[in-house]
């Protein structure tokens, strides 16, 4: 008996009088598939062996690579036993689905899926489909199955990805929709062969069940290449982002550089002067840290300013901005505080820093920082208001170290308390 293939559903056995009418596969639309799926894995792999790190993107790879041999399994069905390619047909698009789930759960940070859950969900996908195909030979239910694995995946993936806002990461959205409606589709597909009415003889419209197939087929053409085109994007954004983060970030105290910092600082003031109000700076030395260095070594002396960092952000607010200027020198801009409310964050960063001394290995390296406050006003601009705080700061290191001064510009204002010192 001559078979013939419902894509996602394997090969199926058709009578010899209705052969000719019901011929539901296209070879044309499968080499297509075959050819978009291998020139997308084509060039995922080279985005990925430029760049290894993406997470998920070998996955993605891997999935595109499944889903091209999904569609020349299709192909060759002939050349096989109808079980076996029905087993590589409907294990290829299920793995494939699930490598993509994989992948974005892996984008996104998410831990893994027990790979038993796989192995579970796969293997009892595979008995299904060797029992409807041996003992019971039922096309629908195969289709089922395939589409109730691939489509729940292909809705996870559209979940996992739906996170961090539109406007940030577009992409993701992009993707998750994709996948989302491919997820769907996959869902409510083996509905579109209902359709096709029966026909006299007990079988459904060849005719019709012909143009379902080709648009089944249509449909998981565009969705590969969508999430091929979305893939793409997903790296451009995860590179875009790591390279923004280069250029923005100290690589020692994962805090803002110094170009960074008076970037956001230049903003805040603007966005200040709208609301009339004016931006609280900090500059922060730590003392003699050259004795830190040459007493402790250069690697203890990273440690200190690691060390510093993190009890700052103990004092911070979310909305508040850290930047190293250079050296052991820091800066910190408090866009909602007024100026009492900075002088008290840098006093109680000030007596933080005297009392966590910090731990190698037996011993502790005591720590003390000089602190110098301004506020940036109408007209500031970030350097000049920084010059400020820095003048404030080398004050501080004049009086004694382990100070807070502040600049004359908040003397000006109603503050309390004013200017501390330990
Ligand atoms: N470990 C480490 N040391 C650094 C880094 N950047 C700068 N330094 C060192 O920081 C030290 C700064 O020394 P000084 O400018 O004399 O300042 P100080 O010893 O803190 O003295 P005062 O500021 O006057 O209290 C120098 O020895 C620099 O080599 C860094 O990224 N890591």
């Amino acid at each position: 008996m001559p078979r013939d293939t419902v894509p996602g559903g394997g090969p199926v056995n058709i009578p010899a009088a209705r052969q000719p009418a019901l011929k539901v596969h296209s070879p044309t639309l499968l080499i297509i598939a075959a050819l978009l799926t291998a020139l997308v894995t084509t060039v995922l792999y080279a985005v990925w062996s430029f760049n290894r790190n993406i997470p998920g993107l070998r996955l993605w790879m891997v999935s595109f690579l499944l889903g091209s041999v999904f569609s020349v399994s299709l192909l060759v069905r002939d050349w096989f036993p109808e079980v076996v390619a029905v087993v590589i047909s409907q294990g290829s698009v299920s793995l494939a689905a699930y490598l993509c789930l994989m992948a974005s759960r892996m984008y996104m940070g998410r831990r893994p899926f027990s790979h038993w859950y796989a192995v579970v969900g796969i293997g009892a996908l595979m008995v299904a489909s060797v029992y409807f195909t041996v003992v019971q030979p039922h096309l629908g239910m195969r289709f089922v199955f395939v589409g109730l694995g691939a489509g729940i995946c292909f809705l996870l993936t559209a979940r996992t990805m739906a996170d961090g806002g539109v406007r940030r990461v577009p992409a993701r959205y992009l993707f998750a929709l994709v996948a989302g409606l491919h997820g769907l589709f996959l869902l409510l597909r083996p509905a579109l062969f209902k359709l096709a009415p029966v026909a006299p003889g007990g079988l459904p419209d060849a005719g019709l069940v012909a143009l379902v197939s080709q648009f089944v087929l249509l449909e998981a053409i565009v969705a590969v290449v969508l999430l091929g085109f979305g893939a793409l994007m997903l790296a451009n954004e995860f590179i875009t982002s790591e390279l923004r983060h280069l250029a923005e970030m100290d690589p020692l105290t994962n805090v803002f550089n110094r170009r960074a910092f008076l970037t956001l600082l230049d903003k805040a003031i603007s966005a200040a002067q709208r609301t009339g109000t004016a931006v609280p700076v900090l500059v922060m030395d730590l003392d003699h840290f050259k004795n830190i260095n040459d007493t402790w070594g250069h690697r203890a002396g990273d440690d200190v300013l690691r060390h510093f960092v993190m009890l700052a952000h103990r004092c911070l607010r979310k909305e508040d901005v850290m930047g190293r200027l250079g050296g052991e020198e820091f800066a910190i801009f408090l866009p909602n505080a007024s100026a009492a409310g900075a002088l008290a964050v840098a006093e109680r960063l000030r007596a933080l820093v005297e009392a966590q001394p910090v731990a190698t290995g037996p011993q502790s390296i005591p720590l003390t920082v000089s602190v110098g406050v301004t506020l940036c006003a109408h007209g500031d601009a970030a350097g000049a208001a920084l010059q400020r705080a820095d003048e404030a700061m080398y004050l501080a290191k004049e009086r004694g170290r382990n100070r807070v001064e502040v600049s004359e510009k908040i003397l000006g204002t109603p503050v309390a308390p004013a200017a501390t010192a330990a």
